[in-house]
């Protein structure tokens, strides 16, 4: 017998599945307890520590996690510790921002390269159009930084461009939504799903403090997509691999190419295309930082995992090395 799984919610011991064929949302998720180090067997041969997501398939010898088509991974703290996925074979990931308090354009650029490294296609959603005078204003301010990424602009109390949303639920997608905590993106689950799946900031607006969401969950959606709700990503450490970069900051990519030297710092050195882009203000000196910064990280994070690497394979030296000395012991020859 084999069966087919996914995760709709990881917990620490144990994650709670819905059958592939009972996707519908009208079944109860079953329990699957994980061992003592939260970990599954994975297609790939690694164990993995299973994500909201995943497809499991379970077999008599047991459970074992499909290979991720996509995964939306962020830096997890600590020097030894892997990158933390956030979810897994998402196709669309929307990065949700609001337009009151002003859009964090920096923060949106953060989360496109997120979006852009996990291999799914991001869509950016600005909420709370309601409360702003001038929505269509700040959508163009958005969409100037998005480059190549659809733009949505919608409110919840008057359903403005809710329907532009609702044609990215097309039957077996899946969409995760991204950004800082208040940013509405609960009550967008909700509205998309047309019923009260997640709690929002709204429901305890009762002096029990205000609700925000503190584990991701998948909900099945009636017409057969999927969404992922997330809780606030504060200052998410952004595994931003180069190409991901590149794209999120095509333009910035482009500029540098064209600087006289290959490895300029963009610091003064004659021929830099970006000093000159700034200069001209074709290049916005905030968007710059915001690339530079991201870039700093990226190659800090590069390095880091390459330490990582060459740590492990000092490891795994060491204990075939040990082995071969216990073997040549056991087999009563000298110690070389
Ligand atoms: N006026 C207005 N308020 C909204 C809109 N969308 C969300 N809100 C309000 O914004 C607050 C935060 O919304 P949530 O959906 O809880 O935000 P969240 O992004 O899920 O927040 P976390 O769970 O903390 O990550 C709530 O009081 C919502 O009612 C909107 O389109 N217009
Ligand atoms: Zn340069």
């Amino acid at each position: 017998m084999t069966d087919l799984f996914r995760v709709v919610r990881a917990d620490k011991g144990a994650v709670l599945v819905l059958p592939a064929d009972g996707l519908d949302g009208a079944h109860d998720p079953h329990r699957v307890t994980l061992d003592r180090d939260g970990l599954l067997a994975s297609e790939g041969g690694e164990r993995l520590v299973p994500t909201v997501g995943d497809w499991l398939h379970v077999d008599e010898t047991g459970p074992s996690l499909r290979r991720r088509t996509t995964a939306l991974v962020r830096d997890s703290a600590g020097a030894t510790s892997r990158v933390q996925a956030l979810a897994a074979n998402v196709d669309v990931v929307l990065v949700v921002e609001h337009l009151e308090p002003d859009p964090d354009l920096g923060r949106i650029e953060r989360l496109l390269t997120l979006a852009w490294r996990s291999g799914a296609t991001p869509v950016v959603v600005l909420t709370k159009a309601d409360l702003v005078p001038d929505p269509e204003g700040m959508t163009s301010e958005v969409e100037a930084v998005a480059l190549a990424v659809d733009v949505h602009t919608v409110s919840v109390p008057t359903g403005q461009g809710l329907d532009a949303l609702r044609a990215l639920l097309v039957p077996g997608a899946t969409l995760v939504a991204v950004g800082p905590s208040g940013a509405g993106k609960s009550t967008l689950v909700n509205a998309l799903a047309g019923r009260d799946v997640m709690e929002t900031g709204e429901r305890r607006a009762d002096g029990r403090g205000r609700h925000t969401t503190t584990h991701r969950e998948l909900v099945p959606l009636a017409g057969g997509a999927m969404l992922i709700d997330t809780p606030g990503i504060r200052g998410v450490g952004v595994v931003a691999d180069e190409d991901a970069l590149d794209t999120t900051f095509a333009d910035v990519a482009e500029l540098a190419a064209a600087c006289r030297f290959a490895d300029c710092h963009h610091a003064g050195e004659p021929g830099c295309a970006i000093r000159a882009a700034l200069d001209s203000g074709e290049l916005a000196e905030r968007r710059f930082d915001s690339w530079r910064r991201l870039a700093k990280e990226a190659a800090y994070q590069a390095r880091r995992s390459d330490a990582r690497l060459r740590a492990e394979e000092r490891d795994r030296w060491k204990k075939v090395t040990k082995e071969y000395q216990r073997g040549l012991r056991g087999s009563g020859r000298p110690r070389p």
